[in-house]
């Protein structure tokens, strides 16, 4: 795209944001400090290296079989570095734990230490990424239907040590890289049929999160993600939101919001205002639910667009962590990683270019209906010339000039792989 074309469009744009009081360049910079988390596991539909050979499970999946998988550490680095090079700005990796660097060894999931992530913080030190962390919880011979909620012992500490070792790698992932690492514990657990146990499970859940948090770390942050349900696991999940809400305002851990985790008509948006009165901090895990958990490429969709709104307006873009997390195997991988995140980007983009304060002297001053037009006016204001102009100056492709680019990467690399 021509280059005088994109600064002409940025211009213009300016102009008409600055009519209704809007800075762009204070929102250009503050989307140079805007860091997604990338999710690793875009690159290989969350299968990872350890040596296992059951499919993925834990009541999620992926669908299709587009060529190209990573297979391997290398490919998902190789990937990753691709993905970010078609992305605007500076951003983070979410590793799970099965993608650790285990060279072919066998590493149970309660052996796990930071010696198999010392290569990934070089990795990330060299690419000036930051890492955050997930303890995984599925695919695993003792995964079953319970994990941390088992109860049985020997497998419920099994998943209890998992996850105290996750909490120790990510500590040294956050002293590493000088800033906190932030660990997700997600757990599938949960009954296909309906439960007339569901107290006991969810106490058993609560003793297992408590005996894992007993170990206070200064350079790594817990965050906890409920979920509505699981496939195979649709009637009870023991980690609901509503249990996760009430164990993190009571101990003041994270939550961590997925936006395909919630009842189809649920606004997670609104969540936003509601939880940080009294939890620290988010987490997004920002995906694309049609129907279910499909876990669809995220787009530019209104409840997107929503939930970035309202983190802005909340004033909430230090207390939130951005991460992403979906798992597209039916369309290029790679393309699937940069339409995402570039959609994440111009939502918040969209959202930092609201004229809030005319629109709240208008709510202040009962003005409903004026209110409701500049709401309107704004969608049609030309934010995509300011995207193009950020993607311009952090020289990465501008429009659509990406689609060509990761062609190009599918016909070197990903379609010579089998
Ligand atoms: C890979 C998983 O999707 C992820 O860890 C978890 O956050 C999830 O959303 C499960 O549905
Ligand atoms: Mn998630």
């Amino acid at each position: 795209m021509k280059e005088e074309l994109i600064t002409k469009a940025y211009e213009i744009a300016k102009e008409r944001y600055a009519e209704i009081g809007v800075d762009t360049e204070k929102v250009i910079a503050q989307m140079q400090d805007f860091h997604l988390s990338l999710h690793c596991w875009q690159t290989d539909d969350v299968i990872g290296f350890e040596n296992l050979t059951g499919s993925l499970s834990g009541g999620i999946a992926t669908t299709g079989n587009y060529p190209g998988r990573a297979r391997n550490i290398d490919e998902v680095r190789m990937d990753i570095e691709k993905a970010k090079s078609l992305i605007p700005g500076t951003h983070r990796l979410n590793l799970h734990e099965i993608y650790g660097d285990f060279k072919g060894k066998s590493v149970d999931r309660d052996e796990v230490t930071p010696e198999y992530f010392l290569s990934w913080i070089e990795w990330a030190k060299e690419n000036n990424m930051k890492l955050d962390f997930n303890s995984t919880s599925f695919s695993h011979p003792k995964s079953g239907n319970l994990t941390l909620a088992n109860p049985d012992d020997g497998i419920r500490n099994f998943w209890i040590e998992h996850t105290k070792r996750c909490r120790a790698i990510a500590e040294e992932m956050g002293k590493a890289q000088g800033d906190p690492c932030i660990m997700n514990v997600w757990v599938h657990d949960g009954s296909k049929d309906m439960t007339v146990n569901k107290l006991k499970y969810r106490e058993l859940l609560k003793a297992s999160l408590d005996d894992i948090f007993a170990t206070k770390y200064d350079n790594m942050k817990d965050c906890i993600e409920s979920k509505v349900f699981g496939i195979g696991l649709e009637s009870y999940t023991v980690g609901s939101n509503d249990f996760y809400t009430a164990y993190a305002a009571q101990t003041g851990k994270m939550i961590t919001l997925d936006t395909g985790h919630f009842h189809p008509t649920e606004s997670v948006a609104d969540k936003v205002s509601a939880m940080l009165l009294y939890v620290p901090e988010l987490m997004l895990h920002v995906s694309r639910p049609i129907r279910w958990d499909s876990d669809h490429v995220t787009i530019m969709d209104d409840p997107t667009m929503d939930l970035f709104n309202e983190i802005v307006r909340a004033g909430a873009l230090d207390r939130v962590h951005y991460g992403l997390d979906y798992f597209d195997a039916s369309i290029n991988r790679i393309g699937a990683y940069v339409i995402g995140s570039r959609a994440a980007q111009k939502c918040m983009l969209r959202a930092l270019l609201e004229p809030l304060a005319t629109l709240r002297k208008y709510e202040d001053e009962g003005k409903g209906f004026e209110r409701l037009a500049l709401l309107e006016e704004e969608k049609a204001l030309p934010w995509n010339a300011v995207y193009d102009e950020f993607c311009l100056r952090n020289n990465v492709p501008v429009g659509q000039d990406f689609i060509a680019e990761v062609e190009k990467y599918e016909n070197d690399v990903t379609s010579k792989r089998n």
